[in-house]
Formats: structure tokens, sequence, C-alpha cells
């Protein structure tokens, strides 16, 4: 219980170490397996070369397994009190929220509508004065800006309807998926829901109808910006499509922004990092809110007291430090059943993100994060604590320009973010700053400065997002895990297919260029914050596309031996002679169980798996019983497989 003023303060948040006893007895009886196996390897004389590739495989999977272990050790869980936010009031911090959205055909503006519907609804007391909506759109384009404009117009009676109603789901979609079971006394909500859905039914229409030629063409003044213009060449366009301030009704909503960086061929874009990057300037010039909360567009709010619940992790220690910020697990809707690509990231946010979150703290996982601007600002938690001002703390114009750049605007806010001064009065007319916000979304801006190194999202590697959130964490930060009854957020995924291979490229490549530059975290752990297991539960994940190559080649190891008629198993006789677990580190990590680990478990890849096990034993020179051990020992490592679970 925090005490404040010698006031008892109620709880906002518990940190509650989860029970694994189980688990990690089964994690140490494989793990001794694993051992077993590589002194039985290293102690034959003669095993050839098969022999040789075996060990050298089976030692790298001894080593993931070790830094598997590492991160599930010490898991924990957040848990966080809402309804003791009331004494506090006073205290809730202002948020800005960023959407990214990059293509209109790749990412229907009608999606992002429901992202940005979804936010301008959530519950937070004084939502209009204290929240904003930023839209990044690297399309540049009219039809989104089109649809964002009917949003906000939409918005004025979806958000007093969500309230009056208590709407569970605020992302309309979602929503009106499915028709309520209307009670004798609910009439007026009955009439006001029939009301809401035709008008929902009337925006998706004009959107879906909205065509570029005829807006730029129709549309009026607000659309002369579009015209003529390529999305890769154009100057910055920002847009206020509702300003709290001005047109308030009832107990408002959010300022909505729509904001399309300026581009140029000449300058690198750096993809999301840097529309991220546009997006924290921009704001930092008109509302400055201590909190930024960022989703990508496909991802709606699903629990309309997320901010409330994620205002607990941010102000519910007695110290910062342990809550540079808070990230939510990554959930989809309509994903398939038993994720059986794996990109549904139900392993990496069920068995390790809990982990994680015990150790220096939850990764940066790109959308569903709450970031204090501070920490995004590159300071660091000491130069708080101590009143010193740390790596981008010193006041003097001067540095302040070398840090964050030449304008005179930005480097105010960053002042007062720095010096933790957020009593400065909020600009009152926000689109009295429209001419500075495309100043700062220039493409230039950022030359000559800290942007994307120290300062703001990290340029370098596809998985920006991974990259940033280390870097906070190499500063001393730590960062919490915010999880919700209902979840907190849903997205999309790809199904599978190449969308699903092409993402995990993405994401395979951006580790490896983490892996191998000076971003690396050993390098981190040894000049700066980053700690020694967080460390290893970083590189548990970056070293994904090195596996690659080691589980190809011991997979192939397997239909090798059969053609060349040579073993890298031991004799089934041996093999009797033998205690039982040595049996199993014998065949362990099987090589076609190896090539089923690029699957999660789901009942079709078993069921082949063991067929092909009993199929062996109708090749010349592997006996039944041999075949039998194999069905055994997949019976065996399925059931670990399942219950340890395993990257991916
Ligand atoms: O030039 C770009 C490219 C992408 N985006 C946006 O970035 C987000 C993520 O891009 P997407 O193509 O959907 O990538 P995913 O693989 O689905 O995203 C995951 O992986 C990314 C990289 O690790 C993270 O940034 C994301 O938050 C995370 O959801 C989307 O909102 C895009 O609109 C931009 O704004 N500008
Ligand atoms: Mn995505």
């Amino acid at each position: 219980m925090a005490v404040a003023g010698g006031k008892k303060m109620k709880k906002l948040q518990e940190r509650v170490p989860l029970r694994r006893t189980a688990w990690m007895l089964a994690e140490f009886v494989v793990l001794f397996l694993l051992l077993a196996l590589l002194a039985r390897r290293a102690t034959e004389r003669d095993g050839g070369a098969a022999w040789r590739v075996a060990l050298v495989c089976e030692a790298w999977f001894t080593f993931l397994w070790l830094l598997n272990m590492n991160v599930k050790w010490n898991p924990v869980r957040f848990v966080t009190y809402p309804e003791n936010l009331a004494e506090r009031a006073d205290e809730l911090l202002a948020v800005d929220m960023f959407v990214t959205t990059a293509d209109p055909v790749l990412e229907p503006p009608l999606v992002t509508v429901n992202t940005v519907l979804s936010l301008l609804a959530v519950d937070y007391p004084d939502a209009g004065e204290k929240l904003a909506c930023y839209v990044s759109d690297d399309g540049c384009s009219p039809v989104t800006f089109y649809a964002l404009r009917e949003a906000a117009r939409f918005a004025r009676v979806w958000v007093p309807f969500c309230r009056r109603h208590g709407v569970a789901v605020r992302a309309p979609f979602r929503y009106f998926s499915s028709t309520p079971e209307f009670g004798p006394t609910d009439h007026k909500f009955s009439e006001d829901w029939t009301f809401m859905k035709s008008e929902y039914e009337k925006l998706v229409r004009r959107i879906e109808e909205a065509d570029e030629s005829t807006l730029l063409r129709q549309g009026g003044g607000e659309f002369a910006d579009f015209i003529d213009v390529e999305r890769r060449n154009h100057p910055a366009i920002i847009k206020i499509l509702w300003d709290n301030s001005k047109s308030r009704i009832g107990e408002g909503f959010p300022h909505l922004i729509y904001v399309s960086r300026e581009k140029n061929p000449r300058h690198h874009h750096h993809y999301k990092a840097g529309a991220m990057n546009v997006l924290t300037r921009v704001s930092a010039v008109m509302t400055n809110a201590p909190i930024m909360l960022n989703v990508d567009c496909d991802m709606f709010a699903n629990n309309p007291q997320v901010v409330l619940h994620a205002m607990c992790l941010l102000l519910g220690f007695d110290d910062e430090i342990f809550s540079g910020f808070a990230q939510v697990p990554q959930k989809f809707y309509d994903g398939l059943k038993d994720d059986p690509f794996g990109n549904q990231l139900e392993v990496i946010f069920k068995k390790l993100g809990n982990g994680v979150a015990g150790l220096q703290g939850m990764f940066y996982a790109g959308t569903g994060c709450f970031h204090r601007r501070k920490v995004i600002y590159g300071m660091t938690p000491d130069s708080i604590g101590t009143g010193r001002e740390g790596t981008t703390g010193s006041r003097s114009s001067k540095e302040l320009q070398f840090k964050f750049g030449s304008s005179e605007e930005l480097k105010e806010s960053a002042r007062n973010i720095i010096s933790g001064n957020l009593t400065t009065e909020p600009i009152v007319d926000i689109s009295s700053r429209i001419e500075v916000a495309k100043e700062v979304a220039a493409c230039y801006y950022e030359n000559g400065t800290r942007w994307g190194q120290e300062v703001g999202w990290v340029y370098g590697s596809m998985t920006e997002d991974t990259l940033t959130g280390q870097r906070i964490h190499s500063a001393g930060w730590r960062s919490t895990m915010l999880e919700t009854e209902p979840l907190p957020f849903l997205g999309c995924t790809p199904t599978g297919g190449p969308a699903c291979l092409t993402q995990f490229k993405r994401w395979a490549t951006g580790f490896f260029e983490i892996l191998i530059s000076q971003n690396n975290p050993i390098i981190a752990t040894i000049f700066k914050h980053l700690q020694f297991r967080q460390c290893l539960s970083y590189l548990s994940f970056y070293v994904w596309p090195v596996r690659g190559f080691v589980e190809l080649c011991y997979s192939l190891l397997a239909p090798y031996c059969l053609l060349t008629n040579q073993s890298f198993l031991t004799k089934v006789r041996a093999l009797l002679s033998t205690c039982a677990p040595t049996c199993i580190t014998r065949y362990m990590p099987c090589s076609p169980l190896v090539v089923f680990h690029m699957f999660r478990p789901c009942p079709a890849a078993w069921a082949t798996h063991n067929a092909f096990s009993v199929g062996l034993a109708w090749y010349p020179n592997v006996s039944f019983l041999e075949s039998m051990y194999h069905v055994w020992n997949i019976q065996l490592s399925y059931l670990v497989y399942i219950s340890t679970g395993n990257i991916r």
C-alpha cells in the first residue's frame, strides 16, 4: 500500500509470481536427458560424420533449451485495480494515442476506422481533455482521410451511445456482428441500438463506395492537399478532424488528428519507426501527453477500461523505474484453431511472456503498448530519481537542439517532459499548431539530430519494436505486462500461406539485423544496464533465424542415413540394454520431430508424425521395434512439447 502525505492509498497493481514447480521439474528432466544424450555422443569413439553432425545439432538444442528455461523460470502476472483509481483521479495522466496505417488496399480504411472509434470511445475521466488520437497514414490516401473524417462525425453519436449503455466492445464492426437480447425494459436501448446500427451501416457504405478520383474532384477544399500527390513524394499533410475544445458535445471525446508525414524519394522513411517518430513530434507540439499509446491500425481496443488499467501500472509503483512501459500481450480475433502456423503468438505470450515479465520486463511488441514519453525521449531512470538531468536531460537549448532538432516549440515541449513539468496548460487551440506540426513532420527534420538513435523509435531493424524496447531496458528501465479480462486489444494476423511466411521472414530478418549489429544485447549488458537474464531472453528470440539452419540439417540426417545405410541413432539391442531414461535421450529430439517443431501441436500433424514413424518399419534397416520406439518417443516428446511450450 503506497503512502502519500501520511494517507494510506489503496494499491493499484500487484505483481503476482506464478507457481510452476511441476514445470520446473519437467524442464530439469528434459535438460538432464539432453545432457545425457550429449555425453553419450561425446564418448562414442567412431561415430562417423552423421554422428558428429548430430552432436553439434544436439548441443545447439541443449543451448536453446537452457535459454528457454531462463525465460520461463520466474513468471509473474500483474493484477490491476482500476476501481482504486477513484481516489487518485487528479493524478490521471494525459495519453496521446497513435494509430499507424500504411496502405489503403492491404489495410482497408474501414479497419482503421474501427480501431480509431474504439479508441475515441474508451472510458477515461475527462477523456476529451486528457486523450488525443493521432493517425499516421503512410499511404497518403484521400480515401483513408475521408473515412476518418466520416468516422469523426459518426463518433458524435457512437461515443455517447457507448457511454450511455456501457457498451462492452466499442469497435462497431465487432459490436454489431451479433444482436443483443433485449429485455422487456430495454425499450430505449433497443431503439438506440437499431438507430446506431443503421447509422453504422450508412458509414460503411459511404466508406466502401468512396472513390479516390471522385473525392479529389468533388470533395472540395479539404482534399486539395491530396491532388497530384504521389505516395512516396509529397509534403506533410496534417488535418484536425475533431477538436474537442471547439465542438465539444456532452462529456466530450478525444481530439482526432490526421497525419501524413512528408515523403521524398531521396530520404529514407524508415517504415513504421519513422512514422512513430513523426507522430511523437507532432503530438509533442500539440498535446504533449506524458504517456503515449500506440496500436497498429488493425488492433482495436477490446476493453473500454484499458487506459485505466494501464494507468494502474504506470502510477502504481513507488518508483517509475519499475514501469517504463506497459505492454499488452498481442491477441487476435478470428484466428485458426490451435494456431497451426504459430503466428497468433500463443506460445510467445502465454509461455514466454509472463516469464520475461518476471525478469527485467516484457518486451515492447510494437502495438498495444503504453510508453512514458520521457522514456521514449531516451531519459534514464537515475536521471529522474536524483534530479540530475540524464542522457537527454540537459536543458540548454543547444543540447536540446542536438537531440530533438531545431523546432523551438518541440524543444520547449521536450523541456517540460524532461523536467517533469506536467502542469503546463494544454494548448488551447491545436489548430494554431498545424504549421509547427508540419515542420516537425518534414523528412529533413531529423537530419543531424538523435531521432532514430537515442531519441524515439530506433532505426536499423525491421523489428523496430523489439530494438526500441531493448534500448529502454538498456537504459535501466523495467517494464510491465498488462493483462485484463476482457482482453485489452484484439488484432488481425495473417491466417497462413505466403502472407504468414512473409511476416516471419520480416521478423527473422529484423532479429538477425539486431543480432549482428552494434545493437547486440550482449554489448548492452556489458556496457549498459541491460540485465544478464533479460539479455538471454532477447537472445532466445534473436537466434530464431539461426535455428532454421540447424533444424534443417538435423532433419535431413535421418533420410541421409536411411539412403546411405548409416545410423546416427544407437542400435536397438544396445538401446534395450540401457535404462529407460537413456533410451529417451537417444531418441528424444528424433529428427522428424524437429521438422514437426515448425508447427504448433495440432492433431493432424501429430497423426502424420506417428504414421511416418510406423512407416519406418518397412525400411530395410529399421526394425519394427525401433519404429515403435519412435512412436513411443513421439508421444513423450509431444507431451513435453505441449506442456513446456516452445518458441514461436
Ligand atoms: O512504412 C510503414 C510500414 C508499416 N506501418 C504500420 O506498421 C504497422 C505494422 O505493420 P504490419 O505490416 O502490419 O506488420 P506486422 O508484422 O503485422 O506487425 C508486427 O510486427 C511489427 C514489426 O516487428 C510491429 O511493428 C507491429 O506492431 C507488430 O504488430 C501497421 O499498422 C502499418 O500500417 C507504417 O506505418 N509505415
Ligand atoms: Mn499487422
